[in-house]
């Protein structure tokens, strides 16, 4: 799949449809209860708001005309009390309605977040992360409304309408009848210009998340973009974006607006009629208090239809922010356990690839008939020249991608057979990105191990030797670390990295260019640390700086998806093959660096 980026709009590959909707009752479902509770108010309200108008019309047409008082004051007294029941039942149904609406939310967003957090590296591979984000905080939020009291109020109106046409009917059947002609007009509407407006609000959905996108990246790379003095160009992009935004937003109202003028249009036209027919059939045939009563009636009958097309507005809008959460909820996981899968027992370490063919996109092999096996606690060192497939090889050692040609196994399970819990968990995995999180210094060191004392934390840190630099800071341990680790320098981030996995306590150790960033100085202290780190365990070390796997139990040599060359660094430098030439050539330009340095 091509990567998506932030100016072009992403594809929708499944629209809305029935299963979905299903979905959105499953949700709506779990709050039943409240929802039928508030209908019920709702219900009660407004029928018992409904008599209003007739009230009125007794007030009219009897109590006036034949001066009775104390009927007057009694039909006064009973329409207070039904304004107030309607005022009391509204405020409750608000709350309850609200509660609803946050609870769907909540329930929403979580499912979604718990899903990204099983989705493959691919997933995120493809497109841009603000487009993701977008969809668990803007759209989830957008679309509570139109689930909890969209909802209600399309089933309250809808009772509305049918309680109204009864008084209606009651009242005076022709002007009824006039009444409720306009609605075909405007349900026929409806239905031609609803496929133009979802895509309307597609297209809206799809320059926000553009924009979203393009905000995102910037400010992850604001150091970068103010480096290069990119301000200008980067404020040119985004004017851009958002100008499109603005185009297609206005199309979306637009059209949007054109469903609210034809049933406003619609409804002052039967409303004008019921007049004209109420004065043209007035006495006998209507009273005063008939045309009163079927005036304020008309009105009522056309406001839940206007409230009505803007529900319906809503919906749509919802809708097509509904289609992308499910289609991140949809997106298949991937790598998931097998229904059979196993729970992989403790390692011993013994870990090998049986010719691992590999690659990230269908045709286009990374790794190619890979084999090798590595002995419990031996450390495995993996060099070779850039795009190699280095890092491909031990991105199948955790199962982060799913390994169809071959099979890479541990202790004799292939990973593909066993639980990805019960293998991620025995294993640690250091990056050269260290990755450090928001919370103090201690947290970042106890993210794999939750129960680790606080001892065990400065433990681990003063055996990386990270420990001094910690007691530096202005709260030590508890001292808060700034966003992805600013504040910090990248070496004091990877030694936090190394304490966290060495207190982690894996079985089988992958470090990826992790020293990179560690100064010559502190890396001699840190390679102690490592050497620790890998004493009993089963470790493989990618690594550019060839004099930090010297030691180590074996070296391969990759290059172009192949082991080309495998053996102790003594072996290989024997041999004078690549991995000797790699060698010697770095190994001489650090000598001139040293010298140009004296
Ligand atoms: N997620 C991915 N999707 C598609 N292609 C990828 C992905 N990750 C890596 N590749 C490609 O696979 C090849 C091997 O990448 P890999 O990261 O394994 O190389 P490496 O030897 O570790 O390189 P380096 O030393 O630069 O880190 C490269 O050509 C790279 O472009």
């Amino acid at each position: 799949m091509a990567r998506n980026r932030y100016d072009v709009d992403e594809e929708l590959e499944t629209p809305f449809n029935m299963a979905n909707l299903k979905n959105v009752f499953v949700y709506v479902g779990r709050y039943k209860w409240k929802m039928i509770f508030s209908l019920l108010l709702s219900a009660v309200g407004s029928i018992v708001g409904l008599t209003g108008p007739m009230l009125v019309q007794r007030a009219m047409d009897v109590a006036i005309p034949q001066k009775n008082v104390q009927l007057l004051i009694q039909l006064s007294c009973l329409l207070a009390g039904t304004i107030l029941i309607n005022i009391g039942f509204n405020a409750i149904r608000t709350i309850l309605v609200a509660q609803v609406g946050q609870n769907i939310v909540h329930d929403i967003r979580k499912d979604l977040f718990d899903h990204l957090q099983v989705l493959p590296f691919s997933y995120y591979d493809n497109r841009p992360h603000g487009k993701i984000l977008v969809r668990v905080v803007h759209y989830v939020n957008s679309v509570s409304n139109a689930l909890s009291n969209g909802i209600l109020n399309f089933i309250i109106e809808i009772i509305n309408i049918i309680f109204i046409i009864f008084f209606m009917f009651q009242v005076s059947p022709p002007l009824a009848a006039i009444t409720v002609a306009g609605l075909p007009v405007v349900i026929v509407f409806i239905l031609l210009i609803k496929p133009k407006q979802r895509r309307a609000w597609q297209s809206v959905n799809n320059k926000n998340s553009n924009v979203n996108a393009f905000v995102q990246e910037s400010i992850e790379g604001a150091r970068v973009i103010e480096s290069f003095d990119r301000e200008e160009e980067n404020d040119k992009i985004l004017d851009r974006l958002l100008d499109k935004r603005k185009k297609s937003w206005m199309g979306a109202i637009y059209v949007s607006n054109t469903v609210w003028f034809t049933t406003e249009t619609v409804s002052q036209i039967v409303f004008s009629l019921v007049y004209i027919a109420g004065a043209y059939w007035f006495n006998p045939m209507v009273s005063f208090g008939v045309l009163l009563a079927m005036g304020t009636y008309a009105s009522r009958f056309w406001q839940p239809i206007v409230n009505l097309a803007n529900i319906y507005n809503d919906f749509i809008n919802a809708v097509s922010y509904l289609e992308r959460i499910f289609e991140t909820m949809n997106e298949p996981a991937i790598i998931e356990d097998k229904p059979d899968a196993e729970k992989l027992p403790p390692i011993q370490g013994s870990v090998e690839f049986k010719d691992v063919s590999f690659g990230y996109e269908p045709g286009q092999m990374i790794l190619k008939h890979v084999s090798f096996a590595a002995k419990p606690g031996e450390s495995i060192a993996i060099v070779g020249p850039t795009g190699a497939g280095k890092t491909t090889i031990v991105n199948l050692i955790s199962r982060f991608y799913n390994i169809e040609n071959g099979a890479v196994c541990i202790d004799g399970h292939s990973v593909m057979d066993v639980t990805i819990h019960s293998l991620r968990s025995q294993m640690g995995i250091m990056l050269q990105d260290s990755f450090v999180f928001s919370g103090t210094i201690a947290d970042n060191i106890r993210y794999g191990r939750l129960d680790a004392t606080d001892e065990e934390v400065e433990q681990a840190a003063k055996m990386l030797h990270a420990d001094e630099f910690i007691r530096n800071l202005p709260d030590g341990y508890n001292t808060i670390v700034k966003e992805r680790g600013g504040g910090l320098s990248q070496g004091q981030k990877q030694l936090l990295a190394f304490a966290r996995t060495l207190l982690s306590d894996p079985r089988i150790l992958v470090l990826d260019e992790a020293t990179s960033s560690i100064d010559t100085s502190t890396e001699q202290l840190v390679q102690q640390g490592i050497n620790l780190l890998l004493k009993d365990r089963t470790s493989f070390i990618i690594a550019h700086r060839l004099s930090t796997i010297r030691d180590c139990s074996r070296i391969m040599y990759v290059a172009d998806g192949q082991i080309l060359e495998s053996g102790t660094h003594d072996e290989l430098m024997e041999k004078q093959g690549l991995y000797y030439h790699l060698y010697m050539s770095q190994y001489r330009r650090e000598a001139v660096t040293k010298q140009a340095e004296v």
